[in-house]
């Protein structure tokens, strides 16, 4: 929405944080100091603790902090998972003197590259494409296994990052950016790992179905939707991705290549975004006892796909018509499974970090 306003979080400040805990842990070459004596352990007790997994945090915005809060919320339930602890060893933000509720501000840097450097797994949630692809490579180039929740840069560069994951030997995983909570590509890349998948449609941007929903249902005037989505922590940091279906796009080229392996790229996308809609479609919409939905889908054709988002009047009883709000739903159909619906929360910070949070825990499991 060209001119459109910051619709997203406020925020004020509080005194800028002390030097990142990064340098402080993991200290690197001049800045190396030996361990003051009464911190050095006897050498059994140093052999039976396995060291912690290192991650590192890349963007505090509506997802980071959530996941950052989480990471040293959940210590212990990680630590009896894995074995080991996950140590959260620095969040890489523009604006150190910015308030982060929930996050250690020792923690804070604003050098994402030193900080990408010293993790053992690299958690991007800046957004973009410059300079998280950077910062991506070179996590992986230097072995750490790398999570992602950003779809614009999956859709346009995850081909040239896995194989950089592959020939480096690390991860590279991105649940959260496809559905946020709704875990799709895992089920699309494990489950269904033996079956075929014909085709995947579904809602999967969800600040357009909220604005759609409550312009709809409510009445809602459709520029008020579009503020209160943002102040959900729905929207993207360029709320054109969403409303012009850019964001959907990403999502469904996503799920084309995890679902068929198919090459499809963004701009190969048939896409037609909300902000055409007038209130004459959603009146005639409501005469006709149909729901307007942004759907995006993607269909098996020979060894590519066809993918589109667009606006579709639904009927009722269609399974895309029924979800509310920032409610993602998808339905799979397979040779063999037949169809499967998943459903759940498609945006906000908590819901995201749960994917994200899946990601780190099965990354820290391939860190020796
Ligand atoms: N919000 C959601 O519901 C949601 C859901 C799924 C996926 N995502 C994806 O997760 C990513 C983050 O989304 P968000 O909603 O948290 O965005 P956000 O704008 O709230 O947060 C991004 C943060 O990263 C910071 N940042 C950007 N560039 C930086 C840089 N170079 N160095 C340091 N910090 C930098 C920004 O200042 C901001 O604080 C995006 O890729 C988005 O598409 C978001
Ligand atoms: N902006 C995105 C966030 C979740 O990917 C949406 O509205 O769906």
């Amino acid at each position: 929405m060209p001119g459109a306003p910051d619709l997203r979080r406020g925020g004020g400040h509080r005194p800028a944080p002390l030097a990142a805990l990064a340098q402080r842990r993991h200290p690197a070459g001049a800045r190396q100091r030996a361990a003051p004596a009464w911190r050095l352990r006897p050498r059994a007790d140093v052999s039976a603790v396995p060291s912690p997994v290192r991650v590192a945090l890349l963007g505090c915005g509506t997802v980071g902090s959530a996941v950052a809060r989480r990471l040293q919320d959940r210590q212990e339930r990680y630590a009896e998972l894995l074995g080991r602890s996950l140590e959260l060893v620095g969040v890489a933000v523009r604006d150190r003197s910015l308030p982060r509720e929930g996050v250690d501000p020792v923690l804070l840097t604003t050098d994402a590259e030193a900080l990408v450097r010293q993790a053992d797994v690299v958690v991007e949630v800046m957004g973009g494409i410059e300079p998280a692809r950077s910062l991506i490579e070179t996590a992986l180039r230097g072995g750490a296994q790398v999570v992602t929740a950003n779809k614009q840069l999956v859709a346009q560069q995850g081909e040239g990052l896995a194989a950089v994951a592959a020939e480096q030997g690390v991860g590279l995983d991105y649940e959260g950016a496809v559905m946020a909570a709704v875990p799709v590509l895992a089920v699309l890349r494990d489950s269904l790992a033996g079956d075929e998948v014909t085709a995947v449609r579904g809602v999967v941007n969800g600040s357009t179905n909220y604005v759609l929903d409550l312009v709809a249902r409510e009445g809602v005037a459709f520029g008020e939707a579009v503020r209160q989505a943002g102040e959900l922590g729905y929207l993207e940091a360029d709320p054109t991705e969403d409303l012009e279906g850019l964001d959907a796009a990403a999502k469904a080229v996503i799920l084309a290549r995890t679902a068929f392996g198919a090459q499809v790229g963004l701009d190969e996308v048939d896409r037609v975004g909300i902000t055409g809609l007038t209130d004459e479609d959603f009146k005639r919409a409501a005469q006709e006892g149909t729901v307007i939905k942004l759907v995006a889908s993607a269909r098996r054709a020979g060894c590519g796909a066809q993918v589109a988002v667009r606006p579709e009047a639904l009927p009722a009883h269609d399974p895309l018509a029924a979800v509310r709000g920032g409610t993602n739903i998808v339905v799979i159909e397979a040779v063999s499974a037949g169809e499967l619906r998943l459903q759940g929360a498609g945006a906000g910070g908590e819901e995201t970090a749960s994917a994200v949070l899946g990601d780190i825990v099965r990354a820290a499991r391939r860190v020796r």
